[in-house]
């Protein structure tokens, strides 16, 4: 478990003060009042530290709104005085920090705290719930700590608060309320279904389902009681309650009938040393992804009413508890769009693809949205700020759109009508859509892709051929097209004698496509068209090819450590495919290709050796990128012909501006690329100015037969 540090955010001078306390508090009202906060936990946090640390500097210039020493920073109120006020927690962020703090309070107690207790610190809001001769009379929240809000109305819809508990005893139960995740998912269906704006998290729900009164739905949350105290009703009971160390009233609460986290993966335990504290910290922190509810933090507390009272309280916090609390797994950004992807089965599934997010040290680009009713339940649309929740190695998920920062200018979501795959249709009957090809879906869509007109460009092959040869059993690859039958061909529907013949005399033909066609063909993963045409260019023959390691692929320029082996295991998962292409007769060379000297794939000089055919054309040693729609000579070319330009003069063809790339080409409407590479101080070329550096080649280029429009 990494350590976490919170970098306070940088308050200059005293109008900055003034502007962060004011962001602060509107943050913590809109927080607390269950509404939802425009900024994420980790972003507040920063700016409360940042106000403290300039407290600390100008203690004198402190203003009363500050919310640094506040139970909820000041934010919340209340008119329902507590019996005890209720507190926040202050808080450790490391095992270095835990163990000072624990030092600390033994020293303050002057002996060794004789049991810890170390619970979930659950991520909810906290209630007392008073019990009068075991029934359920009020429900407040914490308020501002010495008095809160009556929110009795809630009663009943509160998992584990019971009515009734199973003594007629009087007292005061504490806890937390929160949603689960699936009363989360629930919650906000409900919501959005009565033309409510969803909740961002499951935390700011539970707060505004908490204070809701006049709802015509009512939705769920659940109850964990983390203690209790003596109501003046409570009799000799609460003389108990005041000596019980803390893991025995939890276990005497638990008997009532009030649900706790005893029954939990993350159960209270009491414990004798502060090393036993610390690797039960690591336990729960590491099942937090698995829970069925948030957690913030892990709750240390000295477990002995005699410690508790001895340390006393500050007026924000205990001195008896500690907060250790961990990496934030929720983050505001933005959603850019969302892809549908169709896995092996056929699912057609959402994906979001949002700007990247720093979340719990790893960069999150993509979320799932799971299934297309997900995105109606939660009101997406495009260019919303959303909650992005990732913990552990949990796949990261979008929460909920952060309704108060729309502008207005957000799109809706635009759902496939046809499978994004193949083409073909989609059933959306269930909860998850799928491609009614199912596993077909598949191989109609890699057999479409390898006879396209980038790959072996077999005219006659539509997608709907491509179905029906499917459905026929004639193909169970691409490599079977090259073995048809001219009676097979006859035999089906709608193949007259003229598509028959077309069709063959395009496959035939089809067999003598390049190697760089037949590696693109293969759709080998982690290899576009231009990666198929420097690796082709590079080993000649697809002999040579199978017969290089990792190290030699390596020595492709652009492929690398880390992709070479993937591209060497899946040449060897294709093998049964490669060989029924040779066993047909496709042509498996690189014309024009000098092969690097037999044995010398793997030697020193394999390294420099070009692998571009023309070493001194105008391109010769550039890395170029070309972006936006192409106009004037160009505008005929697609993108794979550009690139094919670019490798013929010399020049290397990428498709993402980096610090290595020499040259943009930004036709109209080139959008981030252009931007990166201003920012990158990359040179920029319009198309004129592109077609004019590679005037040479573009002559015999536009006369290419096979560039049809
Ligand atoms: N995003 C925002 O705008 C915004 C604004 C204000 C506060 N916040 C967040 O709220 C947090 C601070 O809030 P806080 O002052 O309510 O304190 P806190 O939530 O950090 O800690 C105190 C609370 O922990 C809860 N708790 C959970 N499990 C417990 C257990 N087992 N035993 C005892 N208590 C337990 C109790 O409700 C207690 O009041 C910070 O994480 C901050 O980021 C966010
Ligand atoms: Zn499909």
């Amino acid at each position: 478990m990494g350590a976490m540090t919170t970098t306070p955010a940088a308050v200059a001078d005293a109008s900055a003060y003034a502007r962060a306390v004011e962001e602060a508090r509107t943050a913590a009202a809109a927080y607390y009042a269950g509404g939802e906060s425009a900024v994420d936990d980790d972003t507040y946090d920063r700016l409360v530290r940042g106000i403290a640390a300039y407290e600390k500097e100008h203690p004198d210039e402190t203003l009363a709104d500050s919310p640094t020493g506040k139970v909820a920073g000041g934010a919340a109120t209340g008119d329902v005085p507590h019996s005890a006020p209720m507190l926040s927690l202050d808080n450790v962020f490391s095992a270095e920090q835990l163990v000072a703090w624990a030092a600390s309070l033994e020293r303050r107690l002057g002996r060794p705290v004789e049991a810890w207790s170390v619970e979930p610190k659950l991520d909810g809001l906290a209630i007392a719930a008073r019990y009068e001769h075991g029934r359920l009379t009020r429900l407040v929240t914490r308020g501002d700590g010495t008095a809160g809000e009556d929110v009795s109305h809630a009663v009943g819809s509160v998992v584990g608060l019971p009515g009734r508990l199973t003594e007629p005893v009087s007292l005061e139960v504490r806890g937390e309320v929160l949603m689960t995740r699936e009363q989360f998912e629930r919650g906000n269906a409900l919501r959005t279904e009565h033309g409510g704006a969803p909740f961002a998290n499951a935390r700011g729900a539970a707060a505004g389902t908490l204070r809701a009164k006049d709802r015509p739905y009512r939705a769920e949350t659940t109850f964990y009681g983390y203690g209790a105290l003596p109501l003046p009703s409570s009799g000799p009971l609460g003389e108990l309650l005041e000596r019980w160390p803390h893991s025995q009233v939890l276990e005497y609460v638990t008997g009532l009938g009030v649900h706790t986290a005893a029954a939990t993966d993350v159960a209270p335990r009491t414990l004798a040393t502060v090393a036993e504290v610390q690797s039960r910290v690591e336990e729960i922190a590491g099942l937090r992804a698995e829970l069925p509810f948030g957690i913030d933090g892990i709750v240390i507390k000295a477990d002995l009413a005699e410690d508790q009272r001895a340390a006393g309280a500050g007026s924000r916090a205990p001195r008896w508890a500690i907060a250790y609390k961990l990496p934030a797994v929720e983050k505001i950004t933005r959603l850019l769009a969302v892809e549908w992807n169709v896995g092996r089965t056929g699912v057609v599934a959402p994906r979001a693809v949002l700007e990247p997010v720093l979340i719990d040290g790893s960069t999150v680009t993509y979320a799932t949205l799971h299934n297309p009713g997900d995105i109606t339940r939660r009101d997406l649309r495009l260019g919303d700020r959303v909650m992005v929740h990732k913990a552990g190695d949990i796949i990261p998920r979008v929460e909920a759109p952060v309704v108060r920062l729309r502008t207005g200018e957000e799109r809706p979501i635009v759902f496939p009508e046809d499978c994004p795959q193949c083409g073909g249709e989609i059933d959306t009957s269930g909860q998850r859509w799928r491609c009614v090809r199912g596993r077909d879906c598949r191989l109609v869509a890699s057999i479409s892709y390898a006879v396209g007109r980038d790959q072996l460009d077999i005219e006659g092959l539509g997608a709907t051929r491509v179905v029906q040869l499917v459905e026929a059993g004639l193909l169970t690859d691409f490599a079977d097209l090259f073995v048809l039958r001219r009676e097979q061909l006859l035999a089906l529907d709608r193949m007259g004698v003229t598509s028959t013949d077309n069709l063959l005399a395009a496959v035939e033909g089809a067999k003598a496509q390049p190697l760089s066609r037949v590696l693109a063909a293969l759709g080998v993963r982690g290899t576009g068209r231009s990666m198929s045409r420097r690796i082709a260019r590079h080993f000649a023959t697809m002999d040579r090819l199978r017969a290089a390691d990792a190290e030699a692929v390596r020595r492709v320029d652009g492929i690398g450590t880390e992709k070479a082996p993937l591209i060497v295991a899946e040449l060897a998962e294709l093998a049964p495919l490669i060989d029924k292409l040779v066993a047909a007769g496709v042509n498996m060379t690189e014309p024009g290709a000098t092969p690097p000297p037999d044995g010398a794939e793997g030697g020193p000089e394999a390294a420099d050796a070009p692998e571009v055919a023309l070493p001194g054309g105008p391109l010769a040693g550039m890395t170029v990128v070309v972006t936006g729609a192409m106009t004037g000579p160009l505008a005929k070319l697609s993108r794979n012909r550009m690139n094919e330009l670019i490798e013929r003069a010399g020049g290397t063809s990428s498709s993402s501006v980096s610090k290595r790339t020499t040259l943009l080409v930004a036709g109209e409407n080139a959008g981030t690329k252009r931007a990166k590479a201003e920012a990158l101080g990359v040179r920029v070329a319009d198309p004129d100015e592109f077609a004019a550096m590679v005037a040479e080649l573009l002559t015999d280029d536009q006369g290419d037969p096979d560039d049809r429009p």
